[in-house]
């Protein structure tokens, strides 16, 4: 989509307050943190908090200490999809709504940079849309994830389904989407959505993922990491040219 028009949806979006994304970046660790800020409405979002995300995944492409993201909600849920005050109010600019999420959100998951979603309490709807856009979930012994859109007669509007038959095939993408179901963090992990499910005596969550992140994938420079990235980016975008945007 032309750069203007997302900036006429941005500005549209921004007049829906509430909530913030917040950026904590560290140089020393190449690990940022980036906080969905709304959590007396469990994190959903707010047009404003789309703005803010869009502009935090701006930054990061300039980060040149990084080498991986962690993607959170505050307070213990990750996010409950869009906030519905506000969905209610834009149910008209629907279509431009999911435009501008689609775009900042293949631009968060191409980041040369290993993402993660740490997911936490209730991920729902487009909460769980967000969470695909990650290189990878770590999840919470006691989380929920469920792509629910469907119960209220929606379909997926922030690229999930495509991301999804990405990542686990065709068959289990449409069983997700049509069934609505919501899965606990052990069923999440055997279907292959989830990567690792903390111990629940772990007692603290964002502190474990770091660890995991930084054993597992982050420990050469963030050079060679932010090459690597791309490389698979590139592959992958190769190899689903098929695919509709
Ligand atoms: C873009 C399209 C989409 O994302 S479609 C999917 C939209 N999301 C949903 O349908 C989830 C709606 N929320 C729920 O079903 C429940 O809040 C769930 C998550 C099951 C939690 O239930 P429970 O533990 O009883 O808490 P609660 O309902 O009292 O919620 C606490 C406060 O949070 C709020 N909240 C939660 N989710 C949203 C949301 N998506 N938009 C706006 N507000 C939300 C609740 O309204 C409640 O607020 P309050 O305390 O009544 O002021």
């Amino acid at each position: 989509m032309q750069r203007q028009t997302l900036h006429n949806i941005r500005n549209e979006l921004a007049k829906f307050e509430g909530g913030s994304v917040d950026l904590d970046l560290d140089d020393e660790t190449g690990l940022a943190i980036l906080t969905l800020n709304n959590p007396r409405r469990m994190n959903s979002m707010t047009g404003k908090m789309m703005v803010d995300l869009a502009d935090c995944v701006s930054e990061l492409t300039k980060w040149s200490h990084g080498k991986g993201l962690i993607l959170k909600g505050q307070g213990g849920n990750f996010c409950t999809g869009g906030d519905l005050t506000f969905v209610k109010k834009a149910l008209h600019y629907g279509g431009e709504m999911a435009a501008y999420q689609h775009d900042t959100l293949t631009r968060l998951l191409n980041l040369p940079l290993i993402s993660v979603a740490l997911v936490q309490g209730h991920t729902l709807g487009g909460g769980a849309e967000l969470s695909t856009a990650c290189d990878y979930r770590v999840m919470s012994s006691t989380a929920k994830i469920g792509f629910v859109q469907m119960k209220m007669g929606l379909t997926t509007a922030w690229g999930a389904a495509t991301r999804l038959t990405r990542l686990l095939g065709r068959r289990k993408a449409i069983n997700l989407l049509c069934s609505a179901k919501i899965l606990t963090a052990r069923s999440a992990l055997s279907e292959g959505l989830a990567d690792y499910v903390i111990p629940e005596s772990c007692d603290d969550e964002l502190q474990e993922t770091k660890h995991w992140l930084l054993t597992n994938m982050c420990s050469l420079d963030p050079d060679v990491i932010q090459s690597l990235k791309r490389l698979v980016v590139r592959a992958d975008l190769r190899s689903n040219s098929s695919y509709a945007p």
